[in-house]
């Protein structure tokens, strides 16, 4: 802050708590929601899409076995040389890029990059392929593409019905590709047809925000693999002096 810039700001009168509240937040504390009429039917609308969010939290809590061993085994695909490819579609595709970013980027503290590739975010493919075969397709031909044996293919769906994700778990099963289902209600098509699964009991939209909330689980467990694995590297470089 220059002194310029810090002497104007003391020149200003204090605001009252109230004022200083809305400064902060954008609107009155003293009201609970914007200056705008709120019908009852959208009150009700957000009071039920809440109240739905605990039915797929306790889901997820009941498969947080499931969702420690895959990031651990996932961890230990990536570093011994393996990729995590990514699928869905809409909502479902922003959640697999979210993934894959943490895992390329990072997550919760330093360490190396790893190789994900959230396949519907290749926009040039994604259309030629899709143009060029159809959509059925547009996951099947990357998963060839991309795909080697060990590799570990992750497919997010509400439904567990999109067809370009059951082809793209047929594909990967002809290359030894491991496939992991993240879905909605079970027992659905793409779960069944999966190495593994977690369904998560709840309506879809909120289904969805369970995928956020286990993908960011399984990147904890992931990132204790990780570290885990670190450390016990650097116990045998000491004990080799
Ligand atoms: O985000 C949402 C709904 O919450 C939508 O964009 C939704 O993802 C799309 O309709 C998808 O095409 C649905 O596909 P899926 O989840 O059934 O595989």
């Amino acid at each position: 802050m220059t002194t310029e810039w810090s002497l104007q700001e003391a020149e200003l009168p204090p605001l009252h708590p109230l004022e200083a509240s809305r400064a902060a937040f954008g609107r009155r504390a003293d009201r609970p929601g914007p200056d705008i009429p709120v019908t009852a039917a959208s009150r009700e609308a957000v009071r039920i899409h809440l109240e739905n969010v605990l039915p797929a939290l306790r889901s997820l809590e009941s498969q947080a076995d499931r969702l420690a061993a895959w990031g651990a085994e996932l961890a230990r695909r990536l570093l011994g040389g393996q990729r995590l490819l990514a699928a869905g579609n809409g909502g479902s595709a922003a959640e697999a890029q979210h993934l894959t970013a943490e895992l390329v980027g990072r997550f919760d503290g330093e360490r190396v990059p790893f190789s994900a590739i959230s396949l519907h975010a290749e926009s040039s493919a994604v259309t030629a392929i899709a143009n060029d075969y159809g959509y059925a397709e547009l996951f099947a031909r990357q998963v060839r593409a991309h795909g080697r044996s060990g590799d570990i293919l992750l497919l997010l769906s509400t439904s567990g019905k999109s067809p370009n994700l059951l082809r793209a778990a047929e594909a990967a099963a002809r290359l030894n590709v491991t496939t992991w289902a993240l879905t909605g209600p079970g027992p659905n098509p793409l779960a069944s047809c999966c190495d593994d699964a977690v369904a998560i009991d709840a309506v879809p939209a909120n289904a969805q925000e369970g995928h956020l909330i286990a993908l960011h689980a399984i990147c904890r467990s992931f990132e204790a693999e990780v570290a885990r694995k670190g450390r016990a590297g650097q116990g045998q470089e000491a004990d080799r002096g």
